[in-house]
């Protein structure tokens, strides 16, 4: 049996941050809601062989309709419900990968401006180091805070800000979701850190933002209409 590569794709947060009466995932960027431009680009990556999109209770006619069928996104092979936490909705979405993935990409709904070669690269990492996350050097200077008191100014030669695509083969990944794990964590790769593993970093990009709060927005407006203009 020849091994595939499969996304699951997270879209079955509340957006409380954003503070619209629509779940942001359908909010329109161009006429087209934000996780239709997410599912295109899985779409139109040649080394993804399937994709599996998580969606909020109730939501997956919505999807269904309004998203997969309108826009005949064909690699999409299941749509399931999340749960209450970000980690829920990527195990059900663990749960419903067919039995010939060997490779897994998670990412989020809410990062539409992912970009092929990113999502390539983080697969040419993981299927070496079994792991491949992306993300960008901070460009701020971070500080360690307690009570509105700096404790101490971190290195930032060290220290990168995290992103999706999550990139795992499915063993690894597997393993790390069937083990105990804290329920504060916010990202996949934390889960595998775990295990004792040390997941490696490929360079994300700036653009790639999640769209969490109302000026997001704002830059998603700025930055679909430069990949429009092909400077993507
Ligand atoms: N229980 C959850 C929580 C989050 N997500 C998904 O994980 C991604 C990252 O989460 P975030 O953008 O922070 O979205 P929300 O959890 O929806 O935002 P908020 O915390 O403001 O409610 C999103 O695509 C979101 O839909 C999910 O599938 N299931
Ligand atoms: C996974 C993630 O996108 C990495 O930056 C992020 O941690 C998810 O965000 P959340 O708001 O904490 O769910």
């Amino acid at each position: 049996m020849s091994r595939k590569t499969y996304g699951i794709i997270v879209a079955a947060g509340k957006g409380k941050r954003m503070d619209t009466n629509i779940n942001k995932q359908y909010i329109e960027l161009k006429g087209k809601p934000i996780l239709a431009h997410t599912l295109e680009v899985f779409e139109k990556c040649e080394v993804i062989d399937g994709v599996i999109v998580v969606v909020g209770e109730s939501e997956e006619e919505l999807c269904r309709v309004e998203i997969v069928d309108k826009y005949t996104y064909s690699k999409v092979v299941e749509i399931v419900v999340g749960g209450q936490e970000r980690f829920d909705s990527v195990s059900n979405g663990i749960k419903a990968l067919p039995k010939d993935c060997d490779i897994v990409v998670i990412h989020d709904g809410a990062r539409p401006f992912v970009s092929t070669d990113i999502i390539k690269k983080s697969i040419e990492t993981a299927e070496v180091y079994g792991s491949a996350i992306a993300a960008v050097p901070v460009k701020d200077t971070i500080k360690l805070v307690n009570n509105m008191q700096v404790e101490k100014t971190l290195d930032r030669k060290s220290l990168w800000a995290v992103q999706t695509p999550q990139t795992f083969k499915v063993k690894l990944l597997e393993e790390g979701f069937n083990t105990e794990f804290s329920k504060e964590v916010t990202d996949d790769s934390t889960i595998i850190e775990g295990l004792g593993y040390h997941p490696r970093i490929i360079e994300g990009s700036y653009s790639n933002i999640k769209i969490t709060t109302p000026e997001d927005l704002l830059i998603a407006e700025m930055l679909i209409m430069k990949r429009g203009e092909g400077n993507d």
